[in-house]
């Protein structure tokens, strides 16, 4: 059986990439950016007045003629005169000539003169934010591998990025499988149970970024699970499907995608909960994750190995997990790796601890609610309070 890290690096080998795509800016919120940004211009590109108030020549006088109004939006005038000043507001153009800014509340105005505010000492160059000073033309302020968010937005507009090269979002099939499923809104007889997996694994995706999802159920059927899964993935370029990869006479699923070409990269891992996880590449390179059935299995291993895989293959390059340290003891196992669903909160130094709450079985999904994640432990025996983890976020 495959180690936790093995799989991670067999997903990662095969997993490839989706390309690139160009969309409008407006639309670009949340997307994986796939190019580099440089500066359009110097920034600000102008000597930028950071006041409303007036601009002069900084000196000693006290009174100022008000020649006129220098305002936002205006091409730069001209003041040549000691004794006299420029209207000014935020964002305009320093006048040529001028080299301090006064605040309109340290003035007092007087039909077409202002008298500075007593005892009120100017600075030369005060209140003026420097053509250049936070970037040169052609500064790199973007690299390629960065979640667009709001910074980064405003980063894409203030430098002329009308579109912008993004990951493209794969079409990810999420398929459940067995004859006991139930779709939510439909009625439920006493041997069946509502499939639930699926919505947790989009929603574990959506969270991401990942919205192109369909849903499918498959009953246990080799020809049927055969049908199904060749059309999807005729249409998708990810699938993941949950249930029906165990030891089960009716598990159909790695049966089904020998017939249909899906090369099977591995079956197995040495971890609990999830330890019959399959992942296989199909014949146009799609990728195919098979989650147990279990719930907490399914969700544990779409958040461990899916996610993970799905933003590398976009170019994410910012990890998602942290490390945190245990509250309580945890039991571990000697030939198998742990993931152990924990709350997260801080101790009075602000550091993250996790306190552990394992599921008494796989199929416990109702109380993963209570909980924020899961840490990952190494086989072992038993893993003390203040035992360091990394923690992985539903
Ligand atoms: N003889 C063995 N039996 C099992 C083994 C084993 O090694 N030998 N492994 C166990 C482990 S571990 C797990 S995990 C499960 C995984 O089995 P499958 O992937 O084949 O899943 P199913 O049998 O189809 O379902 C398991 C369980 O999960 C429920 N389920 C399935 N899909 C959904 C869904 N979409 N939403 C909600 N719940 C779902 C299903 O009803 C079952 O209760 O196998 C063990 N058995
Ligand atoms: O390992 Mo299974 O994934 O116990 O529930």
């Amino acid at each position: 059986m495959l180690e936790v890290s093995e799989a991670v690096d067999l997903i990662e080998r095969h997993v490839g990439n989706f390309g690139t795509e160009n969309i409008p800016l407006v639309a670009a919120a949340g997307r994986i950016l796939r190019q580099a940004v440089d500066a359009e211009r110097a920034l600000p590109p102008y000597d930028r007045v950071m006041m409303d108030g007036i601009a002069v020549r900084h000196g000693e006088g006290r009174v100022f003629q008000v020649l006129g109004a220098q305002r936002a939006g205006m091409p730069a005038q001209r003041l040549d005169r000691d004794d006299a000043c420029l209207e000014v507001t935020t964002g305009a153009v320093l006048p040529e000539g001028a080299d301090a800014v006064i605040p309109v509340e340290r003035l007092i105005r007087n039909g077409d003169t202002v008298t500075l505010e007593d005892g009120y000492v100017m600075e030369a160059g005060q209140f003026i934010h420097r053509r250049g000073i936070d970037c040169q033309q052609g500064a790199r302020l973007l690299d390629p591998g960065l979640r667009l968010n709001a910074p980064a937005l405003a980063v894409l507009a203030g430098n002329g990025c009308a579109n912008v090269e993004v990951a493209k979002v794969p079409r990810i099939g999420i398929v459940s499988t067995g004859d006991e499923l139930v779709a939510v809104d439909a009625p439920v007889r006493e041997w069946e149970i509502r499939a639930s997996n699926d919505h947790a694994i989009a929603g574990a995706l959506r969270a991401r970024g990942f919205d192109d999802v369909s849903f499918d159920r498959i009953v246990d059927d080799l020809d049927a699970t055969v049908a199904t899964l060749g059309a999807l993935l005729d249409r998708c370029d990810v699938l993941v499907l949950s249930g029906g990869v165990s030891m089960g006479t009716f598990d159909y699923v790695p049966r089904a995608m020998e017939a249909l070409g899906v090369t099977r990269i591995f079956h197995k891992i040495a971890q609990r909960p999830g330890k019959p996880m399959w992942f296989g590449v199909g014949p146009r390179g799609q990728r195919v994750f098979a989650l147990p059935g279990n719930p907490v299995s399914a969700l544990t291993c779409c958040v461990r190995y899916v996610v993970p895989a799905l933003l590398s293959a976009q170019g994410l390059l910012a990890k998602e997990r942290f490390t945190v340290r245990l509250d309580a003891e945890v039991a571990l196992i000697p030939t198998l790796a742990r993931f152990v669903p924990v709350r997260v909160h801080h101790d009075q130094a602000g550091q993250a601890l996790a306190h552990p709450l394992p599921m008494p079985t796989s199929g416990d999904f109702n109380h993963l609610a209570t909980t924020h994640g899961f840490v990952e432990l190494p086989k072992g025996e038993r893993a003390p309070p203040g035992t360091h983890a990394v923690f992985h976020g539903w």
